[in-house]
Parts: C-alpha cells; structure tokens; sequence
C-alpha cells in the first residue's frame, strides 16, 4: 500500500492581479501557488445589473485562467459598486472618479463581489456576496481632497474602504471583506466544499 502524499490538494491559482485578494487570502492562512492575473474584457453588457455583472466576470476570469493552469484550483473574483442600476467599476481617471462620488455622496449603495473556483476536473463552484453601504453626504472639498490623492484608483466605484474612505461610511450591512474585494467567509466555504481547506 502506497501512502498518500503529506499534501495532495492541487496548488491553488489566484486569477488576479488586485494585492488586496491576496492580502485578504493570507488572512486566512493561504498563499497561493501562483497568481495569474485574467485578461478578460470587463466592458459591461447592455443594462446588465451590477451584481450580475460582477457574477460573470467572476466566472469568465476563473475559465481564462483555467485554460492556462490544468491541473490547478483556480480562484477568481470580481468587484462591482452598484448605485441603483448602475454598474460602477473602476474609474478611468479622475474625472470619473469624481463623477461615482457624487453619485453616492448621501445615498445608499451596494457592493458585490462574484467569487468564482474551477477546480482541476472542472468542477465549477461560485458564490455571490453584497454588502449595503451609505455614505454620508460628501461636500465638494471632501470629494476633490479625496481624488487628489491616490486612493480611488484601481478601485471599483472610485473608493477604497480600507483607507480614508472609511470615514464616508455611515452605515454597513454584510461582509466588510467583500468590499476590499474578496468575501472571506464564502470564499472559505467555497474551498471547505472542495475538499481543498480543511473544514
Ligand atoms: C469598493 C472597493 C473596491 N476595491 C477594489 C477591489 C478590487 O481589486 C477592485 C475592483 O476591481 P476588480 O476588477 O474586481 O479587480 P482588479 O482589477 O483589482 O483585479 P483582477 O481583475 O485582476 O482580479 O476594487 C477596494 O480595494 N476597496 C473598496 O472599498
């Protein structure tokens, strides 16, 4: 009888180039094997709805990264900040930036995150996570202070909730995780359900 290997999960892919995904992972005792970063066209479709949006994404990342990676779990994600109907991704420059706050100063909005895993058979689990946020009503100077510094960019909705955005949030319901990017919980789920981190 042949003993099974120490460690016999596949090595795990991490379908992203965002460094909050793997902050967040190492949060839970995970570094992945490798990061690879999808290139995929992020352009929403006709009046998709942003959590929608972010599900698909999510998924689409996840299969151009599997077809790379045999072999593999690959983990993918997707964030999108949705104000009503709208899909608000990461913003251009900072003219658009500008122009997110002002849509949620004073509002409530909704954050999702789609988190998609392919394992190496091709089983496919996905999970969809939003928070609801409100944000104080954010005056003129607040707004330009905040895009004058660097922390809008590359984030969806043109804000990061783990810096000085913070302090616009007056009101959370959900996963506060799922906001930076990746929801912690249902991630850890996703991969407890595949065998691939111990229950
Ligand atoms: C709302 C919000 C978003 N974000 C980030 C999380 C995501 O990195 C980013 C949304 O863009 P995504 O397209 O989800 O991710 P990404 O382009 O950074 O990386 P990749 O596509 O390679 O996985 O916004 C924050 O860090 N803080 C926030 O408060």
């Amino acid at each position: 009888m042949t003993a099974s290997p120490p460690d016999a999960r596949p090595p795990l892919v991490l379908a992203s180039a965002s460094p909050r995904r793997l902050d967040l992972l190492a949060r839970l005792g995970i570094v992945p094997d490798r990061v690879v970063p999808a290139e995929i066209d992020e352009t929403p479709a006709k009046d998709e709805l942003p959590r929608l949006l972010a599900a698909r994404l999510a998924r689409e990342k996840a299969a151009a990264v599997a077809a790379l990676a045999p072999g593999a779990l690959v983990l993918a994600a997707d964030t999108v900040v949705g104000a009503g109907r709208r899909a608000l991704g990461k913003p251009a420059d900072a003219a658009e930036a500008r122009r997110f706050l002002q849509m949620l100063s004073g509002r409530r909005h909704r954050v999702s995150t789609g988190v998609c895993v392919v394992a190496p058979d091709g089983t496919r689990r996905e999970r969809l996570v939003t928070t609801i946020l409100s944000f104080v009503q954010l005056t003129p100077a607040q707004i330009e202070d905040y895009v004058a510094g660097p922390e809008w960019r590359g984030c969806a909705g043109g804000y990061s909730i783990q810096g000085r955005a913070e302090s616009f949030v007056r009101f959370l319901s959900g996963s506060h995780s799922n906001v930076v990017g990746l929801p912690l919980f249902e991630t850890a789920q996703l991969l407890r359900g595949l065998g691939w981190l111990r229950p």
